[in-house]
């Protein structure tokens, strides 16, 4: 069964507590999106973890450089995933999956930007990542760009590893993702934007449980 991560992406510590309250019932992981995180920091995953601890909580770090130093505070504040640029040195891929190992999380390495995205993928797995995420990023899209083509390449390599995609994804498009392959689909928008986005979340998830 595909999860649900649901990606809090304001900057607003009180509206990230009150949205993830919202969503949690009808999501599998509790994203702290990229900005999310640089604003808030570790406060936050130790106060999502309290608020939820039967929720997996990614911690959206994009780390680039010092992959053990940055994401082991971040496991031990109560992250269960980090994520980590596919567009930085293995070494850097390599000290986050470790940080990962070392605190029973998993390491999560975004593929947004990569230019020849197989490559990075396989040798991520091959180090021993946890998770490979396909990702459009919020300027690509605006671009026009979406992550599906991407998530076919991606899971049709047949690797040991969970395939996650992000990039725009909403109701007319969640089950077709599943189908494709992806163990976890990221929503953001289409959540947080919805006029409910407690009814959005739960929308989303009969057409998960039901693809
Ligand atoms: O990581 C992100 C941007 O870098 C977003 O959290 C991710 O793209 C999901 O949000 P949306 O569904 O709105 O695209």
């Amino acid at each position: 069964m595909a999860e649900i991560q649901m990606a809090l992406d304001s900057l607003d510590f009180d509206a990230t507590m009150a949205l993830a309250e919202q969503v949690a019932p009808y999501v599998d992981i509790l994203e702290i999106g990229t900005p999310c995180i640089k604003y808030n920091g570790l406060k936050l995953v130790k106060a999502l973890k309290a608020a939820h601890p039967d929720k997996k909580i990614l911690v959206d770090l994009k780390t680039m450089d010092a992959g053990e130093y940055e994401a082991t505070p971040f496991f031990e504040a109560g992250g269960d995933i980090t994520t980590v640029l596919g567009a930085s040195d293995m070494a850097t891929i390599k000290g986050v999956i470790k940080a990962a190992n070392a605190n029973g999380g998993e390491a999560q390495i975004d593929l947004i930007g990569v230019e020849d995205k197989a490559a990075v993928a396989k040798d991520a797995a091959a180090n021993g990542a946890h998770i490979i995420g396909v990702h459009t990023g919020l300027d690509a899209q605006a671009a026009g760009q979406t992550p599906f083509e991407d998530l076919k390449t991606i899971t049709g390599l047949g690797l040991n590893v969970k395939v996650s995609v992000a990039g725009g994804i909403n109701k007319d498009t969640i089950q077709s993702c599943v189908k494709a392959g992806a163990a976890i689909v990221v929503v953001g928008a289409a959540i947080y934007g919805a006029p409910s986005p407690a009814e959005s979340a739960k929308e989303l998830r009969a057409l998960v449980d039901a693809a």
